[in-house]
């Protein structure tokens, strides 16, 4: 394939695929017009090619790893493509193969074999081993050691296998050497002259001959018909030819090869030349004046040979011939109508190999387009004349041009096509770079926007935290400025707990006076005596020195009284100590918190406190006394149901099936002995029944009453001695909307309303709210005088529900003060009360005390305005 000059200069300018240094020499043909007479060249003969040109390449068995092959063979095996990184170009031959499929005999089959045995019967070949160092030249030329190479098969192929075919044909065998430009008998040595360099030791020399005409004069050769014995010749000679190591080959020719072979029976003739490396001077790696000299030399040949070639395909009236000894050898090979030149192109695959496998193909594709020119006139065998002879030569070389221009133009074109869609692709990835280019624009543009958002979040994130601090230093302010308040709030209820302490100790006094005037006095004292249990308990404990007298508000309680109230906990210590650390107040004790959590679970706990330890002595005795005639507890009413006393109709639990008939029977025997009581009362006082109560409140207590009487049964004075009271207020006033159940106390069986009555004052302290006693009986219930109370036992009281005697007290008339004592004040701590008004925390307790549900709203109401008191014995 060689191009034109137009598709060379097109290259220049639109192809920069891949171009040799060698591209300059190319076939400088002239554009042609189509031929006018060209309809006339039908009848002409095909065009004769004297040459013929097939690659081969390479295989590295040696490698492990084998580079990407750069060389592509289409399917009809006649065009090599060879790849670049950009871009490939095809080369057509006649044909291709890849030593790694198929070795030097199916090679030899292929290409070589029909030839040979065209020589066997008189024609001429030539065949050309063409390619850089290293490429396989003699290896496909004289084989190695399992397989042997075309030299040796072409003997045994002319002269048969001597063994069967002995002597039947006979032939001639010179084998020469072009070195330095001069030629060399390989067959023939000179034991006078040492030449030195490269010359076969043991002193002999070779033999330099002349060329004379187109033949090595005098030239040596061994003749015979048993191709076994002239090849072991050939094999000793071919050693003697110079070989030297250069970059590219360990062993590399320095020298062309030529063995020619006569058949003189039939005048056929074989000439195989084995053509030393095309690199030039520096890819040789030679170094120095005579090395250099060596390789332009070896060198010389090639480029005779290529300059001979592109001379007959250009059909120039001279060809160089004469330029080097190897084309002088040669001359013959291409002028000979009846010799034919097979050239094969050893080609590496090796990438690195590219440039000079790139070489190599281009000459051969020129090779290829040689016709016979008129320089080897073809005398007409009819014995025409020689002008007519020379235009059919011409003809047929002007189609053959014409051929290889339509052949390079049609190349030109799929270049074209390939070039426009190259030129297309190039056109989309420079679109596609500009696109992201302008991406990476935008994003560059986009980079400052992120630094601004960047600052404004940092900006906000500051103000955000200073505001932050500011309401956390709001906060803590507030904290402070409750804890403060809490503070001063204790230390008020301190000093008023203090205050109430001190009125609790004189009223003490006051009782302690009555009761040694009691036991000082004279009979009406001791009628006294007698009918008060609470003074008798006080002289019997006042009598036994031994006891140990204390008061203590918080009577042996192995934990501290807790109420829970409001949304805030205050630890409160003893001696009118206050904590008023802000992370107690805060932060709860875990057993506080977690009471407080499980009651209130979304509310913040403040538990209170509260212990009395260093109470002066004196009074602790008198708490003592008051602690051995009843004990107030916050036990909640079992069984009593207040759900009437609100006006509805009372409801007590008598048709409860479950109750005991120990408890039915003590129910019923209270109830006697209240009416007993109550005739009695009424005998002795008289008073009571002019001021009855218009009508009974409680239609269960009259009942409780008639069953009592009915049944005639006495009523058990409860457990140890001491009976339970229920205290609570009367039926619903204007004054007093709500029914009040006060609180439960325990006292001695034997104890009067006087005693009750001090232990109610205590208990509501210091408000001293006036009451009075309704003893309730019988239909009606009457006031009992407080003159009276010290005569009327508790156990006079209605009996309840088989529980506990029920004390109903009527407000006085200061009934502003039971309003006062009503409300639930929001402060924790009173003396020994706490007034809690928490609906739903108090009915949690009843429900807890598993009190009916019925029951746990009204007693809730109650008890949530109920106050508390806790009092234990130590
Ligand atoms: N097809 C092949 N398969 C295996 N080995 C090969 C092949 N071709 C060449 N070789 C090996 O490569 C080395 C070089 O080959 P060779 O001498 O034939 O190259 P060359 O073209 O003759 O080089 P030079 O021009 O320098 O003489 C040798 O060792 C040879 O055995």
């Amino acid at each position: 394939m060689a191009p034109t000059p137009s598709s060379a200069r097109s290259n220049q300018t639109q192809f920069t695929l891949i171009r040799t240094p060698q591209t300059k020499q190319r076939l400088n043909f002239h554009p042609k017009t189509p031929n006018p007479d060209s309809s006339k060249d039908h009848h002409l003969p095909p065009p004769e090619h004297p040459v013929e040109v097939v690659g081969r390449i390479r295989d590295y068995p040696e490698r492990k790893e084998k580079p990407a092959s750069i060389l592509q063979v289409n399917p009809d095996n006649q065009t090599v493509r060879v790849r670049a990184e950009v871009g490939y170009r095809d080369f057509t031959l006649d044909g291709v193969s890849f030593s790694e499929e198929e070795g030097i005999e199916s090679f030899y089959k292929k290409f070589i074999e029909e030839r040979i045995k065209g020589v066997r019967v008189g024609n001429k070949c030539t065949i050309m081993m063409y390619g850089p160092t290293g490429a396989g030249k003699s290896h496909t030329m004289f084989g190695c050691g399992k397989e042997p190479g075309i030299v040796y098969r072409s003997l045994r192929d002319i002269l048969g296998d001597s063994d069967q075919d002995g002597g039947v044909t006979f032939v001639q065998v010179s084998v020469l050497e072009v070195y330095n430009e001069e030629i060399y008998d390989l067959l023939s040595t000179n034991s006078s002259n040492n030449l030195g360099i490269g010359w076969p030791k043991g002193g002999s020399t070779k033999v330099r001959l002349e060329v004379m005409g187109k033949k090595a004069k005098n030239a040596t050769f061994i003749s015979g018909t048993e191709a076994g014995k002239i090849s072991k010749e050939i094999v000793k000679v071919e050693k003697r030819r110079i070989v030297k190591s250069t970059l590219c080959n360990e062993r590399s020719s320095r020298s062309h090869c030529m063995i020619i072979l006569d058949v003189p029976t039939v005048g056929g003739r074989l000439m195989l030349v084995d053509m030393a490396g095309s690199e030039n001077i520096d890819q040789a790696g030679q170094t120095g004046f005579e090395a250099k000299m060596q390789t332009a030399k070896i060198n010389q040949g090639n480029i005779a040979l290529k300059r001979v070639v592109e001379s007959i395909a250009n059909g120039d009236s001279h060809v160089p011939f004469r330029d080097s000894k190897l084309t002088m050898l040669l001359q013959d090979s291409f002028e000979d109508d009846k010799s034919k030149i097979l050239m094969i192109l050893c080609a590496s695959p090796d990438p690195k190999e590219m440039h000079k496998t790139l070489c190599t193909l281009e000459y051969g594709a020129k090779a290829k387009c040689i016709v016979r020119g008129s320089h080897t006139p073809n005398k007409d065998k009819n014995g025409g004349d020689e002008s007519s002879s020379s235009a059919v030569i011409l003809g047929t070389r002007i189609a053959a041009m014409d051929e290889f221009i339509s052949k390079l133009q049609s190349e030109k074109k799929q270049q074209e096509k390939e070039r426009n869609d190259a030129q297309k692709q190039l056109k989309k990835k420079e679109e596609e770079v500009a696109a992201l280019r302008s991406l990476l624009i935008q994003k560059e543009a986009c980079a400052p926007n992120e630094e601004a958002i960047k600052e404004k979040v940092n900006e906000r994130t500051q103000l955000l935290k200073a505001e932050l601090e500011k309401k956390l230093e709001e906060c803590r302010r507030m904290a402070e400025e409750f804890v403060e308040m809490e503070r001063r709030r204790m230390e008020e209820r301190i000093v008023q707990q203090q205050e109430e302490l001190e009125m609790m100790r004189r009223r003490l006094e006051e009782i302690e006076a009555e009761f040694r005037r009691s036991r000082d006095g004279g009979d009406t004292v001791k009628s006294v005596d007698e009918t008060s249990g609470f003074a008798k308990r006080l002289r019997g404990l006042y009598s036994d020195d031994d006891m140990v007298k204390s008061m203590d508000l918080d009577m042996g309680d192995p934990e501290p009284v807790r109420q829970v109230w409001g949304q805030t906990a205050v630890s409160y210590q003893p001696s009118n100590t206050i904590s008023s650390n802000l992370s107690d107040v805060l932060q709860p004790k875990p057993s506080e918190s977690m009471s407080c959590n499980q009651m209130y679970p979304d509310r913040v706990c403040l538990s209170t406190v509260f212990e009395e330890e260093e109470v002066e002595e004196d009074e602790e005795k008198v708490i003592i006394e008051d602690k051995s005639i009843c004990s107030i507890t916050t036990t909640p009413v079992p069984s009593l149901n207040f759900g009437g006393m609100g006006g509805e109709e009372n409801s007590f639990n008598i048709t409860d099936d479950k109750e005991s008939a120990m408890s039915r029977k003590m129910r019923i025997q209270n109830i006697f002995t209240l009416c007993g009581n109550q005739r009695e009362m009424s005998q002795h006082t008289g008073q009571e029944n002019d001021q009855l109560l218009p009508m009974t409140t409680n239609k269960a207590e009259a009942l409780a009453v008639e069953e009592a009487k009915e049944n005639n049964i006495s009523v058990d004075e409860g457990n140890n001695g001491q009976i339970d009271i229920y205290v609570k207020w009367e039926a619903t006033t204007a004054d007093n909307p709500r029914k009040q159940l006060i609180t439960t106390l325990r006292v001695t069986k034997d104890a009067t309303l006087a005693d009750l009555r001090k232990l109610i004052e205590i208990y509501l302290g210091s408000d001293n709210q006036a009451f009075t006693f309704l003893k309730l009986g019988g239909p009606c219930g009457a006031q009992v005088a407080k003159e009276k109370e010290s005569t009327v036992e508790a156990t006079s009281l209605p009996f309840c529900n088989g529980h506990a005697y029920l004390a109903t007290l009527r407000p006085g008339k200061s009934s502003s003060q039971l309003r006062s004592l009503t409300q639930a004040s929001p402060l924790p701590l009173t003396p020994i009360e706490n007034k809690m008004q928490f609906t739903t925390p108090i009915s949690k307790v009843t429900q807890k005390h598993q009190v009916d549900d019925e029951l746990s709203s009204p007693i809730a109401a109650h008890l949530s305005s109920t106050p508390f008191i806790t009092l234990r014995r130590h």
